[in-house]
């Protein structure tokens, strides 16, 4: 049964998402936040490599195809990873609103099966903002950009500061992020005052 919990619900004084001046264009790759991310990153061989695109409004694009290394039940996708392609999507967001926020709650529905193969088209927008709190929601199309929904989700992302990674963080990768230009100016990028 699809559904959102109370948890889910925006608070009475919620307001509209905006979206900051200085998002990226829509269509505009937004690249990976992290090389090493599970999500996005082109450095990890066995991540989902999934590719976000700004969208209009404070949405965004993306999309994801199934890899062998992806499975579950043999052919088919790992509902796990489905997950994880929804909160990536969704966790791109923020750089719509120039925001670092890590999901808090995350509330799956898996309608269809994905075999190995398939493309998985993702659309996801923040619905509302109460304070740190984002408000968002997914869905995942199998097919094309308008085929049936296989998946969908609901989310609470927590706007963090950038010391929730580097005091967390295991040291080592840490302080390689840390030494990389690259890595720095793609983390301020999501942030409002750097
Ligand atoms: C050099 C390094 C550069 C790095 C550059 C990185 C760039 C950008 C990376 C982005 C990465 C994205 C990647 C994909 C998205 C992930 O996968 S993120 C990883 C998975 N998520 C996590 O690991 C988060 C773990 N959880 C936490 O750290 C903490 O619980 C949180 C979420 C930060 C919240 O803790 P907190 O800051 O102490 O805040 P807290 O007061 O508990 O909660 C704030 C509000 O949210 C509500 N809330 C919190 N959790 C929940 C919940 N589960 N359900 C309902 N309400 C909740 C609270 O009730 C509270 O509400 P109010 O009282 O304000 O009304």
């Amino acid at each position: 049964m699809s559904g959102t919990s109370p948890a889910l619900q925006p608070p009475a004084d919620a307001v509209k998402p905006v979206r900051h001046p200085d998002a990226p264009a829509p269509g505009e790759p937004l690249g990976a936040h992290y090389g090493q991310c599970f999500g996005c990153g082109g450095d990890q061989p066995h991540g989902l490599h999934l590719v976000a695109r700004a969208g209009d409004g404070v949405t965004v694009t993306a999309e994801f195809t199934v890899q062998p290394a992806h499975q579950g039940a043999p052919g088919l996708a790992h509902g796990g990873v489905l997950a994880s392609a929804l909160d990536e999507t969704l966790g791109s967001l923020g750089w719509l609103l120039r925001t670092i926020a890590v999901t808090g709650r995350l509330e799956t529905d898996f309608l269809l099966p994905v075999p190995v193969g398939t493309t998985l088209y993702l659309e996801a927008e923040v619905t509302a903002v109460a304070g740190r709190k984002i408000y968002s929601t997914a869905t995942g199309r199998v097919g094309g950009p308008d085929g049936p929904v296989a998946v969908r989700a609901d989310a609470l992302f927590v706007e963090v500061k950038v010391e929730h990674f580097t005091d967390h963080g295991r040291p080592e990768e840490i302080r390689a992020a840390l030494d990389d230009p690259d890595q720095v100016r793609r983390a301020r990028a999501f942030e409002v005052n750097p």
